[in-house]
């Protein structure tokens, strides 16, 4: 990377070395409208995540509900085993009922919020500033007595008094909280203001460490967890997928690697990004938007004809980063925005050789076609229209295929099945035991439509790997 200032950005690489990542897609996360995860699901979530390598995960805030509390405690319970290692967190409002319920989980953390603007304190807890300050003193005191370890989040801190708020997070180090989360609740800071406002608190309030719980209303969110980093923080709080109240907070995936991407460091394993990401799209029954940074289909798919001829010449043209990265791989459309180079190689890697003036003719074809995205046998069809050859293998009978199919373990095979079914050529579809989970039967009248149905299976989302065998002979009993 060699942005113009980057050197500088790079005096700040050991604050990105230090800085933990928490987890609060059980917490926070669980606040997204239609999101409810069951208990199994958030084991199996919480066991992904710290594989990931997240050093913190926010369980949930037991007082919640009966299925929040069970679920908390049994995370708690892998921990002890030591299937997990990362630190367990258990959420908790400023009331005794609250703690007790997060204590009875036995979470190595308990975190007490409490909103700090006057905007919160007025209309919220129709508190006093004072009186506010000596809650926040008598509930981290009485957290501490059950001899846990204690966050005290300033809920709305990024609105608050700036004098009162050192006035808060005294209180709250002295009453025994050693972190204090700094929230951004309603997502107006800036990368800028972000590092203003940590440095500021650092100073003004020292002996504590200090996390960022950044809301991504304005879409700051990744940038304001930056600039907080810069300022002192020493843990961000992230989701995956971005999940959280309203547009959710920091995702996990994208913080991690632009903080791979700008200083070089593995705060997760990136291998396991796109798991996680399908993970908790199915659990939480939210897709990930196309053009979502990161882990969004269209991430590393090209379109104008000036970017796909300058990745192909050198991938580096139009990618901050290399898909491989993360396990993923590029690609590039085909509609009236395509150039030359684009058309000629797509057609070169389905063997078809044109020359330069039947290029020409295909491009302008193309262009005046009304196709979204052309696919392999839209392009092969206008080929064949302008060069008047037959550019696909002459075919006498149809072609069959039978394609083995090894489902992602963290998708239904069902779904994966519905989805096959509705593809044209797929005659027949079994879901079976064994190595694989599904085998297809497919049917086309040529190789080109063949490899489009094939392509087609395997651009579905969910499916690990495919094993395709032409079938040659039959015998009809
Ligand atoms: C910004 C954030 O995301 S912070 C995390 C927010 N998390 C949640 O809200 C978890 C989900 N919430 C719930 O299940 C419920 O709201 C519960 C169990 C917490 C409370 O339920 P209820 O007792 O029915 O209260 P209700 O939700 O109607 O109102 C919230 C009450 O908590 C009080 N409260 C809000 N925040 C806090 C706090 N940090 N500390 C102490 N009390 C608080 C409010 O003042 C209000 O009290 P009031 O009834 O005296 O006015
Ligand atoms: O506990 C925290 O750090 C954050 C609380 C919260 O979700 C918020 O203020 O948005
Ligand atoms: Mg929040």
């Amino acid at each position: 990377m060699s942005a113009p200032f980057q050197e500088e950005l790079l005096r700040y690489k050991q604050n990105f070395e230090r800085v933990k990542l928490l987890d609060a897609t059980l917490r926070e996360g669980e606040q997204t409208p239609g999101v409810s995860f069951t208990i199994d699901q958030k084991l199996e979530i919480a066991k992904k995540l710290d594989e990931l390598g997240v050093h913190m995960i926010e369980a949930g805030h037991p007082a919640v509900a009966p299925d929040v509390m069970e679920a908390v405690k049994r995370i708690v319970a892998m921990k002890k085993e030591g299937e997990i290692k990362a630190e367990i967190i258990a959420h908790s409002r400023a009331v005794k009922a609250d703690i007790d319920a997060a204590a009875e989980t036995e979470a190595d953390r308990i975190a007490i919020f409490y909103g700090v603007s006057d905007i919160h304190l007025k209309s919220k807890h129709r508190k006093t500033r004072e009186e506010a300050l000596s809650i926040i003193a008598e509930m981290v005191e009485y957290a501490k007595s059950y001899g846990v370890k204690v966050r005290f989040t300033a809920e709305d801190a990024s609105r608050a008094d700036l004098e009162y708020l050192e006035q808060v997070v005294k209180t709250a180090r002295d009453a025994g909280a050693d972190r204090v989360s700094l929230a951004d609740t309603v997502g107006i800071l800036t990368p800028w203001t972000a590092k203003r406002f940590f440095e500021h608190m650092v100073k003004r309030v020292p002996n504590v460490e200090y996390d960022i719980h950044a809301h991504n209303d304005l879409g700051m969110a990744v940038a304001t967890a930056f600039g907080a980093v810069m300022g002192g923080a020493t843990a961000v709080h992230v989701t995956v997928n971005g999940l959280g109240e309203r547009v959710g907070i920091v995702p996990l995936q994208v913080f991690a690697v632009a903080v791979k991407v700008h200083f070089g460091i593995d705060k997760v394993n990136l291998s396991k990004l796109m798991e996680v990401t399908r993970l908790v799209e199915r659990y939480s029954g939210l897709e990930v938007p196309y053009n979502m940074p990161v882990i969004g289909d269209y991430a590393f798919i090209h379109k104008a004809g000036v970017h796909v001829a300058g990745i192909l010449a050198d991938p580096r043209t139009y990618e901050a980063f290399p898909p491989e990265m993360i396990g993923r791989s590029r690609d590039y459309v085909v509609d009236k925005y395509t150039g030359k180079k684009a058309v000629k190689a797509k057609l070169e890697k389905l063997g078809i050789k044109v020359s330069d003036d039947e290029l020409l003719k295909i491009l302008d074809e193309i262009k005046r076609s009304r196709y979204k995205i052309l696919t392999d046998e839209n392009l092969v069809s206008i080929a064949e229209k302008v060069t008047g050859r037959a550019l696909r293998p002459k075919v006498t009978e149809k072609l069959e295929a039978i394609v083995w199919i090894k489902v992602d373990s963290n998708t239904f095979t069902s779904s994966v099945a519905r989805k096959i079914h509705m593809i044209d050529g797929v005659k027949e579809i079994a879901e079976v035991t064994g190595d694989y989970d599904l085998i297809v039967r497919v049917e086309a009248p040529d190789h080109y439509m063949l490899n489009t149905v094939l392509d087609t299976i395997r651009g579905i989302k969910g499916i690990e790997s495919t094993h395709t065998q032409i079938v040659l002979k039959k015998m009809d009993k």
